[in-house]
């Protein structure tokens, strides 16, 4: 059993999501004031721990921190309650109500598909806690029914709604610039897949999916890739199953409009499902049936709906590529999309995933620019762009430069932990002064796109960072001219021995020719003097002269 804080006690985890794993604990003691449910000693709750990259992750830490007071003051009988929020080191935790039902995922899968009137009634439950969310300025942003826990406290099943601020918290520039974007491609609204701004209206567009998977057992727009999945939201209309009533029908194809201000406010969902409800019973009466059939004008639009707010940098699902592209489960959990600038070692290939491009809506974006597929495409490509063979300056040639030792700064601990009310017990691995994040993060506009520059080699950002800037510098060495090893280019093996051979064959020419010139041997030769006899000769020539030559010297 693991601690968590001082205050609770981990037991044994209950599932593992794309954010984190939630296990069913224990309270060791009462929790804080700064806990919205104190709760008492043994009380068994529900905990989830948010995955590490995420816990790491300076950007989501500041803003669990600041959104705390929103998360701990959703109430509503279909929301989870979040109890608690614990900050300790870099361990960030949930408390949760522990909820003793399988989630709506599970039961669908062992249940089958609900009657239109039983999932009309339950999502109108569901609208009912997101009208409560909105009106909080709280946007879900991953309904689906992985989502919602299904609490049986008197036999009546009572949907919970839960993983509020998830998605947002997960939504963070930092994360998803090295890592991941999390969403579920079944259930993301077709503003969201083109990333255009979002409102409540997409935790609508969520509930049209849910209602419509409900009733038939899988959501409208599924199978294939993750990035087929997305097209379908943009380009497809939803067909009406023969199962669903004409009404029901009317409700789920509002919700699913691609257009988020046609979609109805969450409040006025649920009241037109609960009249649906009455309207397609066997027991209705004719008020009844009439009211189902007239549910179009109670689906009035959201006149202010909520803004979710924009997170720069965050990533656009339209810039990712599904790192289970090639086999999207519908069904799945939570999709972590890898964010296309990343470090894409081991990814797929879009080209081969990326459906053809779809038809824009008109209104968006303007004709000259290039679609999000587009650039998508093009990014790809430019990725995949043949390897150049061309001469480096050898100044330029990081395999010759000398290391440059990244200089320790003295940890840092940011300004919202420390007044955190849980003090952290280790240091963070990274470093995040406030001051210097928004500056190093540069958020890259899909629109401009720039094609990598293969044709010079960039000095790279982060090691000129890590330079000292206290420091004298160090006088710089003129780069050493590249060695001249030979002054052939071309390096022919054997080419060294065969000059060798014709310098030596050369050499025994001139020799040959010297000696056929300056000695008497072609006279030798012409006598047919053999060689000893006329070495002899030449001998005895050679004394008979210096004799004569002592001679003549003594006589004169
Ligand atoms: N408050 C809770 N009480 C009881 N069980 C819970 C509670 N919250 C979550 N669970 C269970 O824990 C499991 C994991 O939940 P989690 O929310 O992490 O996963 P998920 O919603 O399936 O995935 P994702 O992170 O993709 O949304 C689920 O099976 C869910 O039923």
């Amino acid at each position: 059993m693991r601690p968590v804080g001082s205050k609770y006690l981990l037991e044994e985890p209950l599932g593992r999501g794309a954010t984190g794993t939630v296990w069913r604990a224990s309270q060791r003691e009462a929790a804080g004031a700064e806990a919205a449910v104190a709760g008492r000693p043994g009380e068994t709750v529900a905990i989830k721990v948010l995955k590490e990259e995420l816990a790491n992750d300076a950007d989501v830490v500041m803003r669990f921190l600041r959104e705390r007071s929103v998360l701990l003051r959703l109430t509503h009988p279909n929301i989870v309650r979040t109890r608690d929020l614990v900050v300790e080191g870099d361990l960030l935790a949930l408390v949760m109500d522990l909820i003793d039902g399988p989630d709506l995922h599970r039961y669908l899968r062992d249940n089958g598909p609900l009657t239109p009137v039983a999932a009309a009634l339950l999502t109108a439950q569901i609208a009912d806690a997101l009208a409560a969310s909105h009106a909080d300025g709280v946007v879900h942003r991953d309904l689906k029914p992985a989502n919602v826990l299904l609490a049986d406290p008197d036999g009546a099943m009572r949907p919970m709604l839960t993983d509020f601020g998830i998605a947002r918290l997960a939504d963070s520039p930092g994360l998803t610039r090295t890592h991941e974007f999390v969403g579920t491609p079944a259930y993301v609204a077709p503003e969201s897949a083109e990333g255009r701004p979002q409102t409540s209206a997409v935790d609508i567009y969520g509930a049209g999916i849910l209602l419509y998977e409900l009733v038939t057992g899988r959501p409208p727009f599924a199978g294939g890739t993750a990035l087929e999945v997305l097209h379908r939201h943009l380009s497809e209309e939803p067909r009406r199953p023969s199962t669903v009533p004409e009404p029901l029908w009317t409700v789920i194809e509002r919700c699913l409009s691609k257009d988020p201000d046609r979609r109805p406010s969450a409040e006025n969902l649920a009241r037109a499902l609960r009249t649906v409800a009455e309207g397609i019973g066997v027991h209705a009466s004719a008020a009844q049936i009439a009211a189902a059939d007239g549910v179009a004008a109670l689906l009035a639009p959201d006149p202010a709906p909520t803004a979710v707010p924009e997170i720069p940098g965050a990533a656009d699902p339209t810039q990712v590529l599904p790192s289970n592209a090639g086999s999207y489960d519908p069904n799945g959990a939570t999709s972590v999309l890898p964010h296309s600038g990343g470090p894409g070692a081991g990814q797929a290939d879009p080209t081969a995933v990326l459906p053809p491009v779809p038809p824009r809506p008109a209104g968006d974006p303007r004709p000259e620019d290039p679609h999000p597929w587009q650039s998508q495409l093009r990014a790809a490509r430019d990725r995949n762009e043949q390897t150049q063979v061309q001469y480096l300056d050898p100044s330029e040639d990081p395999l010759r430069r000398r290391p440059q030792r990244r200089q320790q700064q003295p940890p840092q601990q940011p300004r919202d932990r420390q007044q955190g009310y849980q003090q952290p017990q280790r240091q963070q691995p990274q470093q995040y002064g406030q001051q210097q994040r928004p500056q190093q993060y540069q958020p890259q506009p899909q629109q401009q796109y720039q094609p990598p520059q293969r044709q010079q080699y960039q000095p790279q950002p982060q090691q000129q960072a890590y330079a000292p800037p206290q420091q004298p510098q160090q006088p710089q060495r003129a780069p050493r001219e590249p060695r001249q090893r030979s002054a052939n280019p071309m390096k022919i093996p054997g080419l060294g021995c065969l000059k060798g051979c014709l310098f030596t064959l050369v050499l025994l020419f001139v020799a040959s020719w010297l000696i056929w010139e300056l000695t008497p041997l072609k006279d030798w030769i012409g006598q047919g003097q053999s060689y000893w006899h006329a070495i002899t000769d030449a001998v005895t020539t050679v004394k008979d002269w210096i004799s004569d030559l002592g001679g003549s010297g003594s006589g004169g």
